[in-house]
């Protein structure tokens, strides 16, 4: 096990930067998952840890020792790649077996560490298989027990079940969470899956262009996302997103979506914040915080329905405010079809407000 730092990496591919100014530590024994669009940089993060990528600039520390000019071999990290790369010619147990015979332990040794790595990953009835007699799922997990046998310092995984039908994906999801709670590995995942990325990190890291956007918790970025990115990016149905005017008056204020007239009501103490910024500002209210009632309320907004989605456990209801629209997450068959007259309001604990030209979240005391 081991921690992994890195200090101002920056990684060129000729003029394109690839990896701007990253500063990362991961904690002995955590799970990060390493989260972004295709092509913001997270392979590439994860190659550079491994060795199998030089840093343009940087330091990349392991347990406090510098290993950014030591070659893959000598850092003792294990790497799970998409693809399959078994050798086809050795059977399960042969494949597990592999890497250690480089580092010349006993027979006894090397099979008891193959045995209890199967049975971790509950291939033991596999070990005599070729890979080319298994189903895509347990292909993976020879990978990984592959990986794992040498009891490496850290456990590196590119997408490594990406391939796989959704079932399996999901099987394999809390597999490997299983794994890493027994064998308690530093492990670092790359994944563009958000559900993947929340269901196993520790601490999730967003990327975006090169750029750490935010690391925490799944709860932290969901509910406290540190900018416009990050708050459109993580979440599905995707966070709801409007330009707001804001007059506060006596103790209220009055959130205003786009040019309409009427706006939502807050307590004016969630929104002082706001005052002194002189900022534009956008308002992001997730779909389960917008609710939607069939008759006139207090502090609801007369409104029409546009689109529905029914999603089985519940629906997905768009409804026009002016020039904007918010989607509404309702239980399935509240409103029963386009152009529907319905209330809305949205919860002011769970509103999240934006510097829209930064993307910066502003945030108050709270
Ligand atoms: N060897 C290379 N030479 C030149 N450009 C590269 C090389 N490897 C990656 N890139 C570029 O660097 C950028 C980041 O790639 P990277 O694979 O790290 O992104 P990613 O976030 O892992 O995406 P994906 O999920 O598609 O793998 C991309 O624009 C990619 O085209």
């Amino acid at each position: 096990m081991a921690q992994i730092e890195l200090k101002n990496v920056q990684k060129f591919f000729g003029p394109v930067q690839v990896i701007k100014d990253m500063d990362l530590t991961i904690n002995d024994g955590e799970f990060v998952v390493m989260l972004g669009q295709s092509g913001c940089g997270k392979t590439t993060t994860l190659r550079a840890i491994a060795g199998l990528e030089t840093v343009t600039s940087g330091e990349i520390f392991i347990d406090g020792v510098a290993v950014h000019e030591k070659k893959a071999a000598d850092r003792d990290i294990a790497f799970v790649f998409q693809s399959f790369s078994l050798y086809p010619h050795m059977n399960v147990y042969e494949n597990i077996a592999f890497p250690l015979r480089a580092v010349g332990m006993s027979n006894a040794e090397r099979d008891k560490a193959v045995k209890e790595v199967a049975e971790i990953l509950q291939i033991t009835a596999l070990l005599d298989r070729r890979p080319s007699a298994l189903a895509g799922g347990d292909m993976q997990r020879v990978a990984i027990g592959r990986a794992l046998v040498r009891r490496p310092k850290a456990l590196l995984m590119d997408e490594p079940i990406g391939a796989l039908d959704a079932k399996l994906r999901e099987e394999m999801r809390s597999e490997i969470k299983r794994l890493h709670i027994s064998r308690g590995s530093t492990s670092v995942y790359v994944t563009h899956d958000q559900i993947e990325a929340m269901s196993l990190a520790d601490r999730i890291v967003i990327m975006h262009d090169g750029l750490l956007q935010q690391i925490g918790a799944p709860d932290e970025v969901y509910l406290k996302p540190a900018n416009l990115f990050v708050a459109e990016f993580v979440g599905s149905p995707v966070m709801n997103v409007a330009d707001v005017v804001l007059e506060t008056s006596g103790g209220q204020t009055q959130v205003r979506l786009g040019r309409g007239d009427t706006g939502f009501h807050f307590p004016a103490g969630l929104t002082n914040h706001l005052r002194e910024t002189g900022a534009d500002i956008a308002l992001g209210i997730r779909p389960e915080a917008v609710s939607l009632q069939h008759d006139a309320r207090d502090g609801y907004i007369p409104v029409e329905t546009t689109n529905i989605e029914p999603l089985g456990s519940h629906d997905i209801v768009d409804v026009r405010l002016g020039d904007t629209f918010l989607r509404a997450r309702t239980e399935s068959g509240f409103v029963s079809g386009e152009g529907q007259q319905v209330w809305v309001n949205i919860d002011p604990a769970q509103a999240h407000f934006f510097d829209r030209s930064s993307g910066l979240a502003l945030r108050g005391q709270n």
